[in-house]
């Protein structure tokens, strides 16, 4: 047979499976039929987060409230039983889109077959301890789930790393899990993101669902550059810049970025604990927006594998602003960078880059 027969017959029945597909998926629909449910990890799950994400997750705010799950509740031996105490209320939650439960000590057992990753599981930092101590439990911790999750999780398995140092952590994850493809695995920056759009309603006092397109650039800690100068406020007379509204450049690049960079430690300061119900809040964001697209004209932010962009060195993890639609993300190219921007970013850059070296001395 002629190739351009043949090749015009392939096109042809591409075209009706495709088809068939769709008039599939539209009748089950129509019926009602249930998806299939989405095996969803959550690690360090008897932990603060684990405790406010998991029925944030179990009710659809992570996967929409079509879209059934299967949670897999990893921690480590010591909170064996708590952890167990967790799945016994998820039971008793009776959650109609929760469809199983899996609660393991056991790596390998979790991370099997699972399509989302969802990493808080680590070590936090005790009194005494010196930031390098923790980094080194840390990238061990995500130098052995690197490969569970590697060999065990679903296909194109989306991975979310919530654990400090956490861009760092996810770096480690991605370059010991090499089958997982680098745009696969990612950090939370959402809450630093959440957390500027909060402090702009706040100012301005407005809704914070009319504030859109902050950007935190860099790394999870005080060195992040929280930026308003492509954001915008919807009002009665049409979308307006942030800087012009605000009209106090001032308090924009300065109390702004701080408050922003030191919100973490003023939760720590007021609860003795850190963050947890935004930070929860903040991966349910991050997932759904990758999953199921951020809306037209908005961006947010993610901790990704650079690859250049806006001259930030390939081989960190960094948080730039993003756009996803159909489960990929892509990064919001030609935002005019101005000097003071510039400084900010490369800071933010330089400390991890030190990071990365750190957290490579500690694998040694
Ligand atoms: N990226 C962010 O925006 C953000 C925000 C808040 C907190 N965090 C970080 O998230 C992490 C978790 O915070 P938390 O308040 O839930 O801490 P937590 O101490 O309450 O819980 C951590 C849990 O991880 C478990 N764990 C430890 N080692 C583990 C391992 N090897 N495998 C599986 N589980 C393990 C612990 O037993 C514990 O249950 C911390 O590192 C915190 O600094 C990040
Ligand atoms: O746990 C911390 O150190 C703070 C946390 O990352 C946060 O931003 O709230």
């Amino acid at each position: 047979m002629d190739h351009a027969v043949l090749l015009q017959k392939i096109l042809v029945v591409s075209f009706i499976v495709a088809l068939f597909w769709k008039i599939i998926r539209y009748m089950c629909n129509l019926l009602n039929v249930e998806k299939e449910p989405v095996r969803v990890l959550v690690t360090g799950a008897a932990g603060q987060i684990g405790y406010a994400i998991v029925p944030m997750i179990a009710r659809g705010v992570m996967l929409g409230p079509d879209q059934p799950v299967i949670l897999h509740l990893l921690d480590i031996e010591p909170a064996a039983e708590a952890l167990n105490g967790v799945k016994m209320e998820l039971i008793d939650a009776a959650f109609p889109l929760l469809k199983g439960v899996i609660a393991t000590t056991d790596p390998i057992e979790a991370c099997m077959g699972v399509n989302i990753a969802v990493m808080v599981g680590g070590f936090p930092r005790k009194e005494g301890m010196e930031r390098k101590d923790v980094m080194s439990k840390n990238v061990s911790i995500y130098k052995a789930q690197a490969s569970a999750l590697e060999k065990h999780a679903a296909e194109d398995c989306k991975v979310l790393v919530i654990a400090n140092p956490a861009n760092t952590n996810a770096l480690i994850l991605k370059e010991f899990a090499p089958s997982i493809p680098e745009k696969n695995i990612t950090c939370l920056t959402r809450l630093d993101h959440n957390r500027a759009l909060g402090q702009i309603s706040e100012s301005l006092d407005v809704q914070v669902s009319d504030v859109k397109n902050v950007i935190i650039w860099g790394n999870h800690s005080s060195t992040q550059y929280p930026d308003v100068n492509h954001a915008t406020v919807q009002t009665s007379s049409g979308e307006k810049p942030v800087r012009e509204l605000v009209s106090d450049d001032k308090w924009l690049n300065a109390e702004f970025i701080t408050t922003v960079q030191q919100r973490g430690a003023a939760i720590i300061k007021a609860r003795k604990l850190s963050s947890a119900l935004s930070a929860a809040s903040a991966a349910c964001d991050h997932i759904r927006d990758w999953v199921l697209g951020t809306p037209e004209g908005t961006w947010v932010s993610m901790g990704v594998y650079s690859d250049g962009s806006y001259g930030i060195q390939p081989g960190l993890v960094y948080s730039f602003p993003v756009t996803c639609k159909k489960g990929k993300w892509s990064i919001v190219q030609g935002l005019k960078i101005d000097e003071f921007s510039r400084a900010k970013m490369d800071a933010t850059a330089k400390e991890l880059v030190e990071e990365k070296s750190l957290a490579y001395s500690c694998l040694n």
